[in-house]
This record gives structure tokens, sequence and C-alpha cells, in this order.
């Protein structure tokens, strides 16, 4: 209980105005605020460890519309909307109006009556996905200011074709637990590397949304990738910004290798390359199938010349005493387990699992504590009510 009510006090000092904004990038978020997140998402889950109630909602829906495969940020999404006492509802665009004629800003409306989130995942077409929930974001204003809802819902952003803020901030999360705290990670050398993949052209966002959190905490960030894996240049500008105000670093080198070379963490994953991504939003909007097919086999092809970026023992033996924390946002592909040749070799994979585990285990507990920021201002008074309602246990 002490250490709850601690995590509140450290909570209560935050300077933050999420509750006047939806959390769509993590650099649009001020050092306070990121932290306040964080800080509530700790007290959640030593609230929920205890057994202390953390329904703050009677009622209410909390919407999801996944345009995208999913999940841990689905099942995570689902457990904090039950964490903070609201019912899901998915909305599957197949059975709704949307094919008839409705807009954004009138769907927007018309499930959100009794709505207090709506959790949104579409990450696979740049200069779609963040544009589509600011879309859904202002018909949300506009029904809140004209008397249409009594509430704004807050919008969680699942994953879009810029960030993936839940990943990214679940991720400083298990950074913080595992090298136990914000300050420990201060000159700490992370390498976000691109790595081969046979699967499918994942989104630029996970590695964007890393380069982009991890700057802002005096970390050494090196990415690196193969030529034409770029990723968007403001994010590029955003990471080395970041980077000079937090005292931290930010480079690009063009191996694996390079990137390893004396890491304390390491993050290698896949995304598609940047022409393929132009293209597949050009295909999209031409609502092209058969186009946006042949273009993922494309994308695998040239994907298959880069086999040698590979997270492999002698990889890991270039790291920080041979032994870097090895992150990944999941589902991986290892070599030999879910494909022939992947991302990273099986035996990399399995010393690292258990704790790739802990790092998405902290997806919950994130997402409800964005929710909790953007719908109440003073978030720590309404956890701390909570608190002063357990009923203490009769016995242990
Ligand atoms: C949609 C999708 O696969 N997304 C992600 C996030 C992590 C989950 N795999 C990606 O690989 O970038
Ligand atoms: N890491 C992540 O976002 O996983 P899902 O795609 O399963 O949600």
């Amino acid at each position: 209980m002490n250490e709850i009510n601690h995590l509140l006090d450290i909570i209560r000092n935050k300077k933050s105005a999420l509750h006047q904004k939806d959390f769509l990038l993590t650099w649009e978020q001020s050092r306070d605020e990121l932290e306040q997140v964080l800080y509530l998402a700790e007290a959640l889950k030593q609230m929920r460890a205890g057994n202390i109630d953390t329904r703050v909602f009677n009622n209410g829906l909390g919407i999801s519309l996944f345009r995208d495969n999913s999940t841990r940020t689905r099942f995570s999404y689902a457990s904090a909307l039950d964490l903070l006492g609201l019912t899901q509802q998915d909305l599957d665009e197949g059975k709704s109006q949307i094919a008839h004629g409705e807009t954004v800003r009138e769907t927007a409306n018309m499930i959100s009556f009794c709505a207090e989130a709506i959790g949104i995942r579409d990450d696979m077409y740049l200069g779609a996905g963040n544009a589509y929930m600011r879309e859904v974001g202002e018909a949300l204003d506009e029904g809140y200011k004209e008397g249409v809802l009594p509430q704004r819902p807050a919008i969680v952003n699942l994953q879009c074709d810029i960030d993936h803020p839940t990943q990214a901030m679940a991720d400083l999360a298990w950074l913080k637990e595992h090298f136990g705290s914000l300050e420990n990670l201060k000159g700490k050398k992370i390498a976000m590397t691109w790595a081969y993949s046979p699967s499918y052209g994942k989104p630029l966002s996970v590695p964007q949304g890393i380069i982009g959190l991890m700057t802002r905490f005096g970390m050494d960030v090196t990415l690196a990738h193969p030529e034409g894996y770029n990723l968007l240049p403001e994010v590029l500008d955003v990471a080395k910004n970041n980077a000079s105000a937090s005292g931290g670093s930010f480079r690009q080198v063009a191996s694996m290798e390079e990137a390893f070379q004396g890491a304390d963490i390491v993050y290698p994953k896949s995304w598609a390359p940047w022409q393929i991504m132009q293209q597949r939003t050009e295909l999209l909007r031409q609502n092209d199938h058969a186009g946006l097919k042949s273009l993922e086999q494309t994308c695998l092809a040239e994907n298959a010349r880069h086999k040698n970026w590979h997270c492999t023992e002698e990889m890991m033996a270039r790291t920080k005493n041979g032994s870097a924390l090895y992150m990944h946002c999941l589902p991986a592909d290892i070599t030999g387990v879910s494909c022939q040749h992947g991302e990273v070799e099986a035996s990399v994979f399995e010393r690292y699992r258990i704790p790739t585990y802990k790092e998405a285990s902290w997806k919950p507990w994130i997402i409800a504590a964005m929710i909790l920021a953007r719908k109440f201002e003073n978030p720590a008074e309404i956890l701390a009510g909570r608190v002063k309602a357990a009923v203490p246990r009769i016995y242990k």
C-alpha cells in the first residue's frame, strides 16, 4: 500500500494536459506527460496485484477498431477496459453502414453515445492511419461541443502508420523495470535494427516509435537498415532533436554488425521498404486488391535480398559483454521455429523469450493509464479514492 501511495504522489507532481488531448504520438507529449502515463501504469498494476478495485467507471463502452491483425494489443486493450470498468464493443466495419455512404464523422458520433474510449489500429498505409485517428477525434470534438455526446471518448492509438505508442511506452516501462529506473537508462546504447522477415511487409511504426521515444531519455540510439528501408524523414528529425535535448545521441549506420557493437539493448525487427509502403498507399486509394497482393510478393522478394540481417549468436557476441538485452514487439520470425529463416536465431530468442513476454505484459497497464490520463484531470486522486475504498482482506 505504501508503494502505491508513493506512486500516486509521484503522479500528482507531474504537470499534464493529457486530459485535453489524445495521446497519438509520443513526441507530442511532454516528458512529464510520458512519466504520468508510466507511473499510472505501475500504480494500476500494483493495485490489481493487491486486489484493489480499479473500476473507475460504473459503465460505458470501450470501442475497438482493428484494421490490421493483432493478438497482444487486442487483448491488452480488452484487459485495460475491463480494469477500468468499461465494456468492449468491436466495430466491425463490414457489418456497419460504412459501405453505404456513412461518413467518418457520422460513424464516430453514432457509436459514441455512451463510449469512453475508442482504440484504433490502422497501420499499413503511409499518411492514412494517424490522419484517420485525427479525423475521428475532430468528429468527436464537434459531437461533444454540440451536445450530441455527453462525454468526449479518449482515442487510443493501437498502432498507426507513424507510431505504435502503446508498444513504445510498454517497452519503456519494461526497460525501466529491467534497469531499475529512468535515470539508469541515460547513456544506455540501444540498437534499433532491421532484420529479415519472410512473413509480410510490416509497418514502419515500431522502429519509428522506438527511435522517437528512447531518444527522450538520454539513451544512445543507433538505427540500422539496408538501403531502401528508410523511415519517415520527419521522425528521423524528431529523434535527432530529442537526442540533443535529452543529452543522448542518435546515429544511423549501414549494418546490423555495426549497430550491435557494444550495445546494451538490441531491437532487431523487420519492416517494409519505403518505396513499397508508398506504392501500397496508392493501391489502397485505388482499392486495387490484386495490385496489393502482388506488391506484397515484391516486398517479400526485396526482403529476401537481405537474409544476412539475422540476429544470430555471433551477432549477439558483438554486444556489450555479449549479453545485451534482446527486445521485440512480438511476434518474432524465429528461424527454424516460426519460419525457415527469419529475424532471429532460435537459441537467441529462446534465451530472451521470457523477457520479451514480460516486455509485452506492460501493455494492458499502459493502455489503461492512457485512458485514465485522458478522462480525468487528476487521475491520481481518482485512484487514491479506489485505494481508500478498498476493503482489507481478512486473511492473507
Ligand atoms: C500489425 C503488425 O503486425 N504490427 C507490428 C507491431 C508489432 C506486432 N507485430 C509490426 O510488426 O510492426
Ligand atoms: N506487438 C504488437 O503490437 O502485437 P500485436 O500485433 O499482436 O498486437
